[in-house]
């Protein structure tokens, strides 16, 4: 995050020559068969340092990487500071430049241990009390809706930052949620997201979050408004909004204008950024669900990958680890994406979150000194920031795996599975059918199967081009994750091993993980645009194409 171009590094050289001379050579099949101890060499298991349990393998020994690569990407992360920079955001420094913000997330899981000084830290603890007391009274009852009936459903209203946490939390952790409750979300300011919402709920009974961390996010706000609505066609007062809409937020001021009492606002600070506010009062959608308890056991597993990433030594920090991996293939063999492949569909919304977490942090061009980043060398486009993607269970198996074994591009994958299932039904017979698959595919990418083995199989006189199509080519790289079983604690850690990955990532590539500029543009013009709708007339400074879409949606709309 000094802002320097990666490519500055003399270890950058250094991985471009290895990468130039070896890449060649660098064939799975090969270098584990030439190293027995492979897998205990590139494997490591964490452990949380104050609960055991809490714990996961990572294995990473099917990686295009041997020691000396190893070695010479731990010096390129030591070249661009990573402890440096990693030191700075935990001691409150703004390393969000361009904001001038500090970068404390992990401030909100830190339970008191790292000494933090900034403004609104000193709060975090008043913060999860509120939490607590509200989340228990609505859960045991104590909160009423206007009619004196309980709560069952909550609507989570909030997009980006302040919805996809949630989504991805609450339905990851479903096994500890209260099922009498339902948890629900609206995000798209498409009018059809809250309307099919608004028909599963009932007035009395529905507690509205309104999550934005600026309240002025026009999706948000706007639904927002339409719920209040819909529920004073019910409740008439306009005093019986205190009982059915809370707000978490930043903007205290914009708050109370839209008429939620401050009492009913659970705060957090301009050192949150969205993609990394589910631990702060953002959360609250996740308390309510599965209990303040579990709720702290997730900020407390978060809390236990913070420590390792800021006191391990980069060979054995497993988020450091992961990061320069993927630095690997992103920049020296070109490429473009990058997929989660979590076995558990408990864990089903967790590529969507990290789309978020990953290409909101990292996707931009220019380092923090204003430099473009120069990765358009050689014969590979060689960008520094993957697209993340992916799908859960054996789904995608019987949908773009076919790419990922024998397609043209090279995707490295994570495998993410828990030894242990929630639902073992059928004795365990789906569980143990879904191992066998999260063990046999980063297998068969990474050793596939030669033109000898397919030959052998259809016996002679086959068809040559038969022949071909079955073979697989392997060297597909992947890291695989288990854990015993997905408990709150461990989805804390998991999560935090991906922010400290996306975070070591950006330092490397010299970028403000941290701010957001590339959204602004869209919505300026958009409202520019919501002015013109109305007359063709008004429909003016666009190109041709904007300004015939605008006029063929006004030819065309009934409303
Ligand atoms: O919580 P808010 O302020 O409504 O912002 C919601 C989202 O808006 C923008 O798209 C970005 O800034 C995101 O990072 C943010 O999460």
């Amino acid at each position: 995050m000094s802002g320097r171009l990666a490519t500055e590094y003399p270890a950058y050289q250094k991985l471009q020559e290895i990468h130039d001379n070896e890449h060649t050579r660098l064939v799975l099949k090969d270098l584990f068969a030439q190293d027995p101890r492979r897998f205990s060499r590139f494997s490591s298991e964490y452990v949380d340092a104050t609960d055991s349990s809490t714990t996961f393998l990572l294995d990473y020994s099917k990686n295009l990487i041997t020691e000396p690569i190893m070695r010479t990407l731990l010096d390129l992360a030591r070249e661009a500071e990573v402890e440096t920079y990693r030191d700075r955001m935990f001691a409150g420094e703004h390393i969000n430049t361009s904001e001038d913000r500090a970068v404390l997330h992990v401030a909100l899981r830190n339970f008191d241990e790292f000494k933090i000084q900034e403004s609104g830290v000193s709060e975090v603890a008043d913060v999860l009390n509120h939490i607590r007391e509200f989340s228990e009274s609505v859960r045991n009852g104590v909160w009423r809706g206007y009619t004196g009936k309980t709560i069952d459903t909550i609507v989570n209203i909030g997009i980006g930052g302040s919805d996809l946490g949630p989504v991805m939390v609450t339905e990851a952790l479903k096994p500890y949620a209260k099922r009498d409750l339902t948890v629900r979300f609206v995000s798209n300011i498409d009018g059809t997201h809250i309307a099919e919402t608004l028909r599963l709920c009932d007035p009395e009974r529905t507690l509205f979050i309104i999550a934005s961390k600026t309240f002025t996010t026009q999706e948000t706000i706007t639904n927002a408004e339409s719920a209040r609505e819909w529920f004073l066609a019910s409740a008439k007062d306009q005093a019986h909004v205190a009982k059915h809409f809370v707000a978490l937020s930043t903007n205290t001021r914009a708050v109370t204008t839209f008429g939620i009492d401050k009492a009913n606002m659970f705060q957090f600070w301009d050192w949150v950024g969205g993609r990394y506010s589910l631990w702060s009062a953002i959360g609250l959608s996740i308390a309510l669900y599965i209990g303040y308890e579990n709720f702290e056991q997730l900020l407390r597993g978060a809390h236990g990958m913070d420590k390792h990433f800021k006191e391990t030594p980069l060979e054995r920090n497993l988020p450091v680890i992961m990061g320069i991996i993927g630095v690997w293939y992103n920049n020296f063999y070109g490429a473009q994406t990058h997929v989660l492949l979590p076995y558990d569909q408990y864990l089903h919304k967790f590529a969507d979150y990290f789309q978020q977490g990953d290409m909101e942090s990292n996707g931009k061009f220019i380092t923090k000194n204003g430099q473009r980043v120069n990765y358009q060398t050689g014969i590979f486009p060689l960008i520094s920031q993957p697209i993340i993607w992916g799908a859960a269970g054996t789904n995608g198996q019987h949908s773009f795996y076919q790419l990922l074994h024998q397609g043209t591009k090279l995707v490295p994958a994570d495998f993410l599975a828990p030894c242990t299932s929630h639902n073992p039904i059928g004795q365990s017979k789906h569980h143990r059918i879904l191992l066998s698959n999260f063990f046999a595919q980063p297998e068969a990418l990474a050793f596939g199967k030669t033109e000898e083995e397919v030959r052998k199989e259809l016996g002679p006189g086959a068809n040559e081009a038969l022949v071909k199509s079955k073979v697989f080519e392997g060297n597909r790289p992947s890291n695989s994750i288990m854990f015993p079983q997905l408990t709150p604690r461990t989805l804390g850690a998991l999560i935090v091993l991906y922010e400290h990955k996306i975070f070591t990532q950006g330092v490397i590539f010299g970028i403000n993980s941290f701010d957001q500029m590339g959204v602004e543009l869209g919505k300026v013009l958009a409202k520019n645009i919501l002015a013109q709708l109305n007359r063709p007339e008004d429909v003016r400074g666009h190109d041709s194409s904007t300004t015939g879409l605008i006029h063929y949606y006004q030819q065309h709309r009934r409303e």
